[in-house]
């Protein structure tokens, strides 16, 4: 399905990996999930708090429902979807597709999310075919991994995330991760609280960005990968100051503006 001709022709402003890469420091990116919640109320303080806000080092992306995209278009956030059709187009009633997406001006759409691999039934191809369309449509995929916690239990953890990344190299292969950013988001850590300690979230970045630099050294030296998993303001400074964490896939704190503004802080730096 994916299509390597529309890469090698991959227009000038999608290439941000190389911007994104500034005097071999990655840029950080601060992106929030808003999942099934928000409002139109919502995005009008969202964009109100971030008009003024004054942010050098970061990139910031809000992604809400798709019904709300629109109140945040031209805000000073880039937009992100939360997921995406692996249809191009045609008779697939409910679908959003990747150029759909493309045309709102949607920077990032987040991909593979465990609540949708859960609720969903999406299987690990399935992920593969939608990072596809999403990169075809030259919209930056979020591809997110991560396990359960009896997998980190019985052992089998960087298995387990090893699979899950494989299937997408295998689809759409490893230099298209110059035109990715990769969240490692552990379920155990979403919405409970129970954060991964910044020693937990640095070994599996790093054996993410090892794994990938098995095939493209180059490429895995210049990919975000982002934690996400009960970030707050109090402890994303830490979070965001190991050497492989590239900022944060903020769910619950990213619906509080102020609070969100201060998790961007912390990663403009
Ligand atoms: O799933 C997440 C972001 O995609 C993380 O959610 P929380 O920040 O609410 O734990």
């Amino acid at each position: 399905m994916y299509n390597v001709v529309r890469l090698v022709n991959i227009s000038p402003a999608f290439r941000w990996a190389k911007d994104a890469k500034v005097n071999n420091k990655r840029r950080p990116l601060v992106a929030g999930n808003w999942k099934m919640n928000g409002s139109a109320g919502l995005a009008e303080s969202m964009r109100s708090t971030f008009a003024t806000a004054q942010l050098n080092k970061v990139d910031v992306a809000v992604c809400p429902p798709f019904v709300f995209l629109h109140a945040l278009a031209d805000a000073n956030v880039a937009l992100g979807a939360q997921t995406l059709s692996e249809y191009e187009n045609g008779a697939h009633t409910g679908e959003i597709s990747a150029q759909m997406l493309k045309a709102l001006d949607c920077q990032y759409v987040i991909v593979g999310h465990s609540e949708r691999r859960a609720d969903q039934h999406e299987s690990n191809g399935l992920v593969a075919d939608k990072v596809a369309m999403a990169l075809a449509a030259e919209v930056t995929p979020i591809f997110c991994v991560g396990e359960p916690e009896d997998i980190r239990d019985s052992g089998n953890l960087y298995e387990y995330l090893a699979a899950q990344i494989d299937a997408v190299v295998s689809h759409v292969g490893i230099d298209a991760f110059e035109h990715m950013v990769v969240a490692y988001e552990p379920i155990w850590a979403i919405g409970t609280g129970k954060t991964a300690s910044p020693e937990q979230a640095q070994d599996v970045h790093r054996f993410i960005r090892e794994h990938l630099a098995k095939n493209n050294p180059a490429v895995a030296q210049g990919l975000r990968i982002l934690y996400g998993g009960s970030v707050k303001s109090s402890n994303a400074a830490e979070l965001f100051g190991q050497p492989d964490v590239d900022g944060g896939l903020i769910g619950g704190a990213s619906l509080d503006p102020e609070e969100f503004l201060r998790i961007c802080q912390a990663a403009d730096s």
